[in-house]
């Protein structure tokens, strides 16, 4: 009698513990409803607001249909925490979205593969490595002076000395010339310099310019000549003859002390079994996932110092305390600048570069937050929600640096409540460089100069242009009045 209990006992606690494991498999995410070509029609152009706002109804992951694509999207640390660190070994494939990203053979639009783990080894050695970085910090420091004598120079073109300078120009410039040095050793030339701005404009441009071919997998059985691959193919082709003339020929030069990546690349290309598709991919990576990145976050940090001058007074008090008025900043000073530090990290929580980051995909079938998510779906994070979040934050929407100073924060993928750079297996390799970049620039920036609104009173425009990457709408226009440490180079100005 005692062993027909136990065993009728045992049944039913397996029975009951099954069907949980049964029903918690075949629950989904909150889904939205379903059409003809899923969710598309009902997406804003800024993806990133619509995801918050859907979340806000449905719950902290969402399941939206991309015309035939099941695209997951969670809004909370836990589950950022879920993606990418706890399950984000079957979460570390890309989905790739536009046609020029079809391929795969790069580091960022590869999916997690050996191939892919060979290619992050030869950038973290070869490109992100200490020395490495090391190697070119004096040109660096001379671009970022550069930054100053052109400002200053504009200036004094401008006969009324007050008109408002277009913050944005300078930093894509300055940005982009870090990048290349790092790449080639040396900057771009004018001609070359335009037409990559051109080329990645037009790659803004057609990557944000989605088709339904991308999204609706049935269509891809409509003759390609009904949505045309023209445009793409035209943009491949003039990509592949900037590349030939700006960063092949560097073949041909041995410059033994400054070593670009490219240089290396070239070097190591037999050994590590590396295609040309691949060498071309991995520069135009870094120049393209480097320099906007960078560029868009200093003119946001920028933007909210004009509008709490308090901040940025006390970015100078600090600057000043450091390092006077004799000399210009440097990369050493960074660590002696606790505060500037701050600001970073706040403008980086309030305005990572990728709010959504890069999407990942599913290899394998995984449970996340208790809900099924099939292998093949897209997987978002959405990361500017979650550095937004006032479970994570108090009053979020303000710009306080003091924050970070407060409590220790880390900002490189080990507190899920900040993600700019994303975590784990994907992360950016480049976050502590860029960490730098950020310091440097902005840190001379407001040595050398005050800021303020072009108009008093007048308010900034602080909405962002839809896209993968978040940058201001209006870009930002602002007085810029000298400081004291602009003296130590006025003389090159003539
Ligand atoms: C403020 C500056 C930057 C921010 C906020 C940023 C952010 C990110 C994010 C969120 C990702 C995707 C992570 C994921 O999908 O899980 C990423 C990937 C990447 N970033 Fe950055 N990034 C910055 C600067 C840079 C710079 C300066 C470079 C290179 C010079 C760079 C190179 C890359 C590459 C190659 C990847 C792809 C990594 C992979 O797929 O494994 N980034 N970045």
């Amino acid at each position: 009698m005692v062993v027909y209990v136990i065993s009728l006992i045992t049944i039913i606690i397996t029975t009951v513990m099954l069907y949980q494991r049964w029903s918690m498999d075949s629950r989904r995410p909150r889904r939205m409803p379903r059409f003809l070509l899923g969710n598309l029609h009902q997406l804003k152009p800024d993806w990133t607001q619509s995801f918050t706002e859907w979340s806000q109804i449905y719950g902290p992951i969402i399941s939206v249909w991309m015309g035939t694509q099941l695209t997951v999207v969670v809004t909370t640390s836990d589950l950022a925490r879920q993606v990418l660190r706890d399950k984000d070994h079957h979460l570390s494939n890309r989905h790739r979205i536009a046609r020029m990203t079809q391929t795969g053979t790069d580091l960022v639009w590869s999916d997690y593969s050996p191939h892919y783990v060979k290619l992050r080894k030869l950038c973290t050695l070869e490109l992100f490595s200490f020395k490495s970085i090391e190697n070119f910090r004096s040109l660096r420091e001379m671009e970022a002076r550069s930054m100053v004598e052109s400002i200053l120079k504009d200036l004094k073109d401008d006969e009324h000395d007050r008109k408002p300078v277009v913050v944005r120009k300078y930093l894509a410039a300055v940005v982009l010339n870090l990048i290349s040095i790092l790449m080639i050793g040396r900057k771009f030339g004018t001609e070359e310099d335009k037409e990559l701005k051109a080329i990645v404009e037009k790659e803004h441009l057609l990557s944000g310019s989605w088709t339904l071919l991308d999204h609706v997998w049935w269509l891809k059985w409509v003759p390609s000549w009904f949505f045309s691959d023209k445009k793409f193919l035209e943009h491949e082709v003039r990509r592949r003859k900037w590349f030939r003339g700006a960063i092949m020929e560097e073949e041909d030069v041995a410059i033994e002390d400054h070593q670009g990546f490219v240089r290396k690349l070239l070097v190591l290309k037999e050994k590590k079994e590396l295609t040309e598709e691949t060498v071309v991919g991995l520069v135009w990576n870094m120049l393209t996932a480097g320099a906007d990145t960078t560029a868009v976050v200093i003119e946001w940090a920028m933007a909210e110092m004009i509008k709490c001058p308090l901040v940025q007074e006390k970015v100078q008090k600090e600057l000043d305390s450091v390092i006077g008025s004799q000399r210009l900043m440097t990369e050493s000073d960074i660590s002696k600048l606790p505060y500037l530090q701050c600001v970073v990290k706040e403008a980086l929580r309030l305005h990572p570069s990728t709010p959504l980051m890069l999407p990942h995909k599913a290899s394998e079938t995984v449970l996340l937050g208790g809900y099924k998510v099939p292998k093949g779906a897209t997987v978002y994070v959405n990361v500017q929600a979650i550095g937004r979040d006032p479970a994570n934050w108090r009053n979020p929407e303000e710009f306080r640096p003091e924050r970070f100073l407060e409590e220790e924060t880390d900002v490189k993928g080990r507190d899920f409540r900040v993600l700019p750079f994303g975590s784990g297996r994907r992360m950016c390799p480049a976050a502590h460089l860029s960490l730098n970049l950020m310091a440097l620039v902005m840190g001379i920036l407001l040595h050398c100069f005050s800021w303020s609104s072009s108009i008093p009173g007048e308010r900034i425009d602080m909405s962002g242009n839809p896209g993968l990457l978040f940058s201001m709408r209006t870009p930002l226009q602002a007085l810029a009045s000298p400081r004291a440490a602009t003296r130590v180079i006025p003389l090159t100005l003539d």
